[in-house]
């Protein structure tokens, strides 16, 4: 078995759960987020800073690899865990999302997806097979299955149609998949934000017994209490035995409330992302450095922060350095948002563990929210 979960309790209070994800390259406390390192870094951050500040597991992309460099180069170096000089779990993403946010002229058959590559213009192709070729060249941990993220709001027939393709290329994907024993593939279950067509995409896809199952085709514009409903009716139709993963959701309160869901693992460029324009999380909700109000403001980003920036850096001179685009300042801020959001996840195991996790939603958010409103 590429992956064993282990369930070690449910929360008395909600539906969160802790659990302990066994990989070949190490165990992943859940419930867990992963910073996303899309092209084999997560931008900004050495992996020394990454183990320094215990993230457990990150994700990069099969779509923007096997652009550039290629899988066969990642391959020739030994997998992306020696390319990239991370010792520890990779997730790796499928592509199908990635083609539909990133490429131009994409064409949906029940092949795969044509589309032309946003860096050289030139036409490709990915599909089932394609797709569990490059991830199996990258050696990721866990890999996703090929599938089509429909977008928010659709047709009934449009995610109707979409999820029962995405269906029969799960079915090739596991057919195609060279090293199930090494590398887990998980389904993705789509279906928009009907019920009915959730409950058929996951009855199918629990059919055939992946190791773990991601809930795609949600965070892309749908309302926050939509997601959490879809969220209600489709994480109970999955096993309990095995890890479920909300694919590209990491604000805060987005986080606390899938883990209330029974949520083990979630992904988001939201921490790197802002970090590069000077917005930054803290305990007290977000803060923009790059606001003159904090051109003399000697306190740390977050007081009640112990990372490396917050015990080393004032906001006024991460300002200045931002307003200066000078590169340790998104260092910086990337740092303390990738900590902070590594942070409230230990936090959210240690409610877990003590029966208490509404109460801690309860406080983190009339801290984190409550100053701003
Ligand atoms: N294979 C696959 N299938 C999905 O349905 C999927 C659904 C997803 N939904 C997101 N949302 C990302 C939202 N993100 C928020 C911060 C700014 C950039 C976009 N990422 C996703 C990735 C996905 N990957």
């Amino acid at each position: 078995m590429a992956i064993r979960y282990e369930l070690l309790k449910t929360c008395h209070q909600t539906g969160a759960r802790l659990g302990r994800l066994h990989t070949p390259h190490g165990i992943v406390e859940t419930p867990a987020f992963m910073p996303v390192g899309t092209l084999a870094t997560v931008k900004a951050m050495s992996p020394e800073e990454l183990e320094e500040m215990d993230a457990q597991i990150i994700l990069s992309n099969t779509y923007h690899l096997f652009l550039r460099p290629g899988h066969e180069v990642v391959a020739a170096a030994g997998g992306l865990h020696r390319f990239m000089h991370w010792n520890r779990p990779i997730l790796t993403d499928s592509g199908g999302f990635q083609v539909f946010s990133l490429s131009k002229l994409r064409h949906i058959t029940e092949d795969g997806v044509t589309f032309r590559s946003h860096i050289s213009g030139e036409p490709l192709f990915i599909g089932p097979e394609k797709a569990m070729e490059i991830q199996n060249a990258l050696g990721s941990d866990i890999i996703m299955a090929f599938d089509e993220c429909a977008p928010y709001p659709a047709e009934r027939e449009y995610v109707e149609t979409s999820l029962e393709r995405t269906t029969r290329w799960a079915e090739r994907c596991l057919k195609a998949h060279k090293r199930p024993d090494e590398q887990a593939l998980f389904g993705i279950v789509q279906g928009g934000v009907y019920r009915d067509l959730r409950e058929r995409s996951a009855r199918s896809l629990t059919a055939l017994d992946f190791p773990g199952y991601a809930i795609g085709g949600l965070s892309v514009g749908e309302p926050k209490e939509i997601m959490y409903d879809v969220l209600e009716y489709t994480v109970p139709l999955l096993p309990d035995t095995k890890p479920r993963y909300l694919m590209g959701v990491g604000s805060p309160d987005a986080l606390v409330e899938g883990a209330v869901r029974g949520i083990d693992m979630f992904d988001c460029v939201l921490p790197t992302r802002i970090a590069r324009n000077g917005t930054t999380m803290t305990s007290r909700g977000r803060l923009v450095v790059r606001n003159a109000k904090y051109a003399r403001d000697f306190s740390p980003l977050d007081p009640a922060c112990d990372c490396y920036t917050c015990r080393n850096y004032t906001r006024a001179y991460i300002r200045h350095l931002i307003k200066s685009d000078e590169i340790l300042g998104l260092r910086l801020t990337t740092y303390h948002n990738l900590y902070f959001l590594l942070r409230l996840m230990e936090n959210v195991r240690q409610a877990i563990r003590e029966d208490r996790l509404r109460n801690f939603r309860d406080e983190f958010f009339a801290q984190y929210y409550g100053q701003n409103s």
